[in-house]
């Protein structure tokens, strides 16, 4: 396993130690979240009695897989404890995410989560956000309006795209990958983004994390809120 791999595995592995018995959990997206899902997975495996929400339709479908059982968000007020990635964070615990199109129902699950922990490899910490464009979920007949509306803000947009095709979120929306260059006021960007109409969510999250735990040589490092 190369480096960055490993820490993503060493970061899931610490994270899954703050889940207990009878716990609901949200179930993150993308390349690190992988192995918090197969942890949980085994934690199940071992007796414990957990239920999940997944953030993506990918993370439902490896859940199937590990024979995680899941739960309707709609039937729960909170989860204890959310796992999940992100394409960079700083030590405010200010976040981009979205890389891998899941923003949406990240932020939801992000939302009504206790305890929000993220997890990463050393690639991942920046002192300002922005050198990860940043994600805006649009519906798709606001495309062309959201894309206008960007540079006002400071922002230029592209589309995503697919194998030459829109890339299309589980939600049937679209993507935008916005470049702001480094973000001074991450909050004020936050709110600007919520103002335009047809943007349904966007990759900043601000206020939603509890913790990341990053691994580095080695050594588990947690920034706390
Ligand atoms: O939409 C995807 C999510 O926000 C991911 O958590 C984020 O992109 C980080 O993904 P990875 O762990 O694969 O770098």
């Amino acid at each position: 396993m190369d480096t960055a791999n490993n820490e993503k595995k060493m970061a899931a592995l610490e994270a899954v130690k703050e889940i207990k018995d009878g716990m609901t959990v949200g179930l993150g997206t993308g390349s690190t979240a992988y192995y918090a899902i197969h942890a949980v997975a085994e934690l199940i495996g071992q007796g414990m009695n957990l239920k999940t929400v997944p953030t993506s339709e990918q993370t439902k479908q490896m859940s199937i897989e590990l024979g995680i059982p899941m739960v309707d968000i709609n039937s729960i007020d909170s989860l204890d404890v959310t796992i999940d990635g992100a394409d960079e964070f700083t030590q405010n615990l200010e976040l981009i995410k979205g890389g891998g199109g899941a923003l949406l129902r990240e932020k939801i699950v992000a939302s009504i989560t206790k305890k929000q922990i993220i997890i990463t490899d050393s690639s991942k910490m920046v002192h300002q956000l922005g050198k990860f464009k940043v994600p805006i979920e649009v519906i798709p007949m606001a495309c062309s309006y959201v894309m206008r509306q960007l540079p006002a803000i400071g922002g230029i947009g592209l589309v995503r795209k697919k194998k030459d095709k829109d890339y299309i979120t589980d939600q049937g929306n679209l993507i935008i990958d916005a470049d702001f260059g480094l973000i001074e006021h991450p909050a004020v960007l936050d709110e600007q983004l919520n103002k335009i109409v047809g943007v349904v969510e966007h990759g900043l999250f601000i206020g939603l994390a509890h913790k990341v735990i990053m691994i580095k040589d080695g050594e588990a490092i947690t920034f706390s809120a």
